[in-house]
């Protein structure tokens, strides 16, 4: 099951996607889960919106990360987080792309959802936002992050760091022709696990159109549903180099802390490793567009 991504080697083509505020989840927070995904060999992607300082998670254990990136107003804030994760031996950035502003989470509204204070940013941002008419996640999202976030931006992320650069949220063929001829180290086919806009589409959907328009130049990750090792094995068929977890690793981390996380990842595995074998596939690289049949392939095949 193993595979490389970045040309880094991980056990299985299965990583954990950045998700915020893991302290809400477990109280060793990101650490936790930090380490069990070095014990699954396997590559986590911190959010900048951890509850876990970037240095915290550097120094919890000793394997390959990636730093997921947002953009705010602040620019120099922005410098400054950047040079902190190229510091502390993160490997890659993830540029998240679909968060200009907070979607509508009416439950966050509802319950006037009031975050914690983001670690990351302690001593560098404060800012106080009124939250008394709703979500202050929502309120905290629109006074800080940069919403005027654009292509050339790429650019000035490049010149500021030698970490290759991925883009997360990329969900259209001319966005992934438009990644790839800018030059990115690679992107996330993601819809932010539907939490920003509704109706856009599920991501397994156009995943294979996005593969199709980057033609193999570079990596193709892919997040957005994935719960049983058969969506993995689904998501390599149409052409993803492997796969993120968000939500599952959040439910396993405030079940049982690092080792939940480390079972989540192992049911996966296991999973996927028995897909393989009924499929007739002894490596990730035998998985193959003939394994699966899409909807749109099962209705023309009724006429
Ligand atoms: C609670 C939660 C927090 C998230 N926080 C972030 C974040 O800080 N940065 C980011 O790029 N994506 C964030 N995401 C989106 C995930 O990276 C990922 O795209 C999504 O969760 C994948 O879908 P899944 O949860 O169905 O696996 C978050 C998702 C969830 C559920
Ligand atoms: C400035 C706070 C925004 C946090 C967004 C975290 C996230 O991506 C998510 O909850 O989804």
């Amino acid at each position: 099951m193993s595979t490389t991504v970045l040309g880094y080697n991980i056990s299985a083509p299965i990583m954990i996607a950045p998700t915020a505020l893991h302290k809400l989840a477990h109280p060793e927070g990101e650490a936790a889960t930090a380490r069990a995904a070095a014990a699954s060999k396997t590559i986590m992607i911190l959010s900048t919106t951890s509850s876990c300082t970037v240095e915290e998670v550097a120094s919890s254990c000793n394997a390959v990360r990636f730093f997921q990136l947002y953009v705010y107003k602040r620019r120099d804030i922005t410098a400054a987080l950047v040079h902190r994760a190229e510091k502390n031996g993160y490997n890659a950035l993830v540029l998240t792309v679909d968060v200009p502003r907070l979607g509508r989470r009416e439950a966050d509204i509802k319950n006037k959802m009031i975050a914690p204070r983001l670690k990351n940013l302690e001593g560098l941002l404060s800012i106080e936002v009124d939250s008394n008419s709703g979500s202050n996640l929502e309120a905290y999202a629109k006074a800080t992050m940069d919403a005027s976030l654009c292509w050339k931006d790429v650019e000035w992320l490049r010149s500021i760091t030698n970490m290759p650069i991925l883009i997360k949220g990329i969900l259209t063929r001319e966005d992934a022709i438009k990644a790839a001829e800018i030059g990115v180290a690679g992107i996330v086919v993601s819809n932010h696990g539907a939490r920003q806009l509704d109706y856009s589409p599920a991501t397994i959907t156009v995943l294979e159109e996005v593969v199709h328009a980057v033609g193999g130049k570079i990596p193709v990750l892919f997040d957005g549903g994935v719960r049983r090792g058969t969506d993995v094995f689904k998501a390599l068929a149409l052409g993803a180099q492997a796969v993120l977890i968000g939500r599952p690793v959040v439910f396993g981390l405030a079940a049982k802390g690092e080792h939940g996380v480390k079972r989540v990842i192992q049911m996966l595995k296991d999973e996927l490793e028995l897909a393989m074998a009924l499929s007739g596939c002894p490596s990730v690289k035998d998985i193959n567009r003939s394994h699966v049949r899409t909807e749109r392939e099962r209705l023309l095949s009724m006429l």
